[in-house]
């Protein structure tokens, strides 16, 4: 039994549907410990042998066996293990990997073996200490000389241990004395008991083996025995192959971005900001929601409700319950002390304090006298927050509005406005309805500033001195709303559905304002807002993905020959495919990285000039918005480099190693 075998192995090319035979019937065995030279004239077939032999070629018939086993070509897997564990290829024009240093482009053979990492490296540094180029390692190929590059391809044939080496014209490219140092190492691996064929023009690199095979009009024509092939020394563990694992690709994938820096350091960066541009916008959607939030809760305890009577005209939006909460005892809708009994009663309830709206009272301060919108009594629906200056109303005191009062009084020394004797006068209405004109001198007590709540702010004085009022005026003291204390915010909205829903005699009585609705109501719109925008970010993602198309486009045409060169060694379709669609993903996940970095960059620096406008951070990007970033991300560049990646991996390993 042989060691390889070639049974009548006929090939011919198509050139428009016409055949041109190339091979004619090829029958040859070879044996390990041989150095067998294949002479013949340019374009007789040479290479085509070998990349039968290699396991490159699958379009033949005839048959190759290895020890006796009949190599499946038609088993494109098996093939692949054939080319990574038995064969080793050694190129005229050495093919070397650019993108790689000296030492990686040994290791990358490695990587499809069982070695662990150190072990990968040290074998990769014996055998280029075995070429003579231990103190070349770090170079790039561009950085060497024709025998240098043919040494480095030498070391990378052997080092997944491979007990065929095909040599295509190794000397071609190189001068006497390189010829003869690469025929020498040549030699010293035909003599560790491997089986080296070499493909010359060269009657003197032929004279150099064992044996000499003549290929002529597609046939063997002649067979020249001229030494014994060297003994096979006794088996040394042989290295274990693997499929390449993933990490492998995603670590040439790296290397690759390396090397190309700029180039794709420009990607990136044009990615990160279209990125960034997503997350920013989100973060600015988060930062006005919050913004808003926390100023109306500033303004407005969100734990208490404000009812008031229901009245038919208004609406169920919480506009409409805004205007029906301002409706005042000129109304005449005002609660009884069952109807407040009632709100007590209910479950969650800790207190309700009943009180006074009255529209459109005026006050008198000095010689001036000013139309307030309204004024009320102060209860917990209100947070204390809003009291810019003084305190709290007390008896007979009241708190006027920044802006609607005391800036109206005086432009300059408002302030100067606590202290001061006030007459309020207001209508109120007795128990017949008839109305009744009530005049009361106060002390301004505090100035409140709630612009942002309603327009005319807040004019109120405490319970007792609005009461007391009333009902030394003989008018009705019933409240015209209340404000009902919940236990806890989780109860807030279900317990303002229950009181909606109070009913009697089928009649809807209250009307219940949750201050969490009228919040959820612009949460909606600012989130709308911000989506929308962070759409349009994302528009600029999708030029993203084209850049990263063409690059990896480019990257394809760039790698033709690399990508013959790793199919040669033994990589399958799915390595090939996979080397591209890492490097896309890393251009994405950097891109990703990058674009955190930005977007918290102009975030804070955003922060910083807006901060003394709102005093409040409007730009909030969060963990959730860098997810979502880092996940489209990754999409993108998956989708981006399907196309090219589904090219390189349908490529032709023959022609790509042809390709100039
Ligand atoms: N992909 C192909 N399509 C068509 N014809 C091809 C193809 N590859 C090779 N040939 C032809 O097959 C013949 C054998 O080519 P091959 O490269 O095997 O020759 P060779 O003996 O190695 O030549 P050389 O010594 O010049 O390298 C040539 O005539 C070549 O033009």
């Amino acid at each position: 039994m042989h060691f390889l075998e070639l049974k009548n192995i006929h090939k011919s090319y198509y050139l428009n549907k016409e055949e041109q035979p190339v091979l004619k019937g090829i029958n040859l065995s070879f044996e390990r410990g041989e150095f067998v030279s294949i002479l013949g004239e340019s374009g007789g077939g040479k290479t085509t042998l070998m990349n039968i032999i290699g396991g490159l070629d699958r379009n033949f018939s005839g048959e190759v066996l290895i020890n006796g086993q009949r190599l499946d070509h038609s088993k494109s897997k098996a093939l692949d293990r054939f080319r990574r564990e038995t064969v080793g290829y050694i190129y005229q024009s050495y093919n070397l990997i650019s993108h790689l240093n000296v030492l990686d482009n040994v290791i990358i053979s490695l990587d499809m073996t069982t070695l662990s990492k150190s072990e990968r490296e040290e074998r990769a540094k014996a055998l280029l200490k075995k070429v003579g180029l231990l103190d070349h390692i770090r170079k790039y190929p561009g950085q060497l000389s024709g025998g240098q590059k043919q040494r480095v391809a030498i070391a990378r044939a052997l080092a997944s241990d491979p007990k065929i080496i095909i040599a295509d014209e190794p000397t071609g490219a190189l001068d006497s004395q390189n010829t003869e140092e690469v025929l020498r190492i040549l030699n010293q691996i035909a003599k560790e008991g491997r089986l080296v064929i070499a493909v010359t023009h060269s009657q003197a690199v032929a004279d150099y083996g064992t044996r000499i095979v003549h290929l002529k009009d597609g046939k063997i024509d002649q067979e020249e025995f001229l030494k014994d092939a060297y003994p096979i020394p006794a088996d040394t563990a042989q290295i274990q192959s693997r499929p390449l694992p993933a990490w492998a690709s995603y670590i040439t994938a790296f290397k690759h971005l390396k090397f190309h820096f700029w180039r794709n350091s420009l990607i990136i960066l044009g990615t990160a900001i279209g990125l960034s541009a997503v997350m920013l916008f989100s973060g600015l959607g988060n930062g006005v929601k919050g913004y808003i939030n926390e100023q109306v809760n500033s303004l407005v305890n969100p734990q208490a409700i404000t009812v008031s009577r229901y009245s038919n005209s208004a609406a169920s939006s919480p506009r409409g319950a805004a205007r029906t909460a301002m409706a005042t005892t000129n109304t005449g809708n005002t609660l009884s002390a069952s109807q407040i009994q009632q709100l007590k009663d209910l479950k969650h309830v800790v207190s309700v304090e009943p009180g006074y709206r009255i529209s459109n009272p005026t006050m008198t301060i000095d010689s001036k006298t000013l139309t307030l919108s309204s004024i009320q009594t102060w209860t917990h629906s209100l947070q204390s927050s809003i009291i810019k200056a003084g305190h709290a109303a007390r008896n007979n005191e009241i708190m006027v509005d920044e802006t609607a009062v005391a800036k109206e009084w005086s432009s300059t020394n408002w302030k100067n406005i606590i202290g001061k004797k006030v007459t309020v006068t207001y209508t109120a209405y007795n128990s017949h309805g008839k109305p009744i004109q009530i005049q009361k001198k106060l002390t301004v007590s505090g100035i409140t500033n709630s612009t942002a709540a309603q327009n005319g702010g807040i004019n109120a004085m405490n319970y007792t001195t609005m009461y007391d009022s009333l009902k030394n005026a003989n008018a009705s003291t019933q409240a015209t709303f209340a404000t009902v204390n919940v236990d806890k915010m989780t109860h807030v909205k279900a317990l303002g559905n229950t009181i909606n829903k109070i009913k009697t005699n089928s009649k809807r009585i209250f009307n219940a304002i949750v201050i969490s609705d009228t919040l959820d109501t612009i949460n909606t719109f600012i989130n709308l807002a911000s989506n929308v925008l962070s759409a349009i970010a994302g528009i600029s993602l999708l030029v993203s993905a084209l850049m990263i198309i063409v690059t990896m486009f480019m990257s394809v045409n760039d790698r033709v020959k690399e990508i013959g060169i790793l199919r040669a060694m033994g990589e399958s379709k799915r390595d090939i495919r996979r080397l591209f669609t890492s490097e896309s993903i890393l251009i994405g996940l950097l891109s990703s990285v990058f674009a955190t970095a930005l977007a918290y960059g102009v975030g804070s620096a955003l922060n910083r000039v807006l901060y003394h406008l709102a005093k409040y951070n409007l730009v909030q990007v969060t963990f959730n918005n860098v997810l979502f970033a880092f996940i489209i991300a990754l999409i993108i560049a998956f989708i981006a480099a399907l196309l090219p990646a589904r090219r390189a991996a349908g490529l032709n390993p023959i022609d790509a190693l042809a390709s100039e």
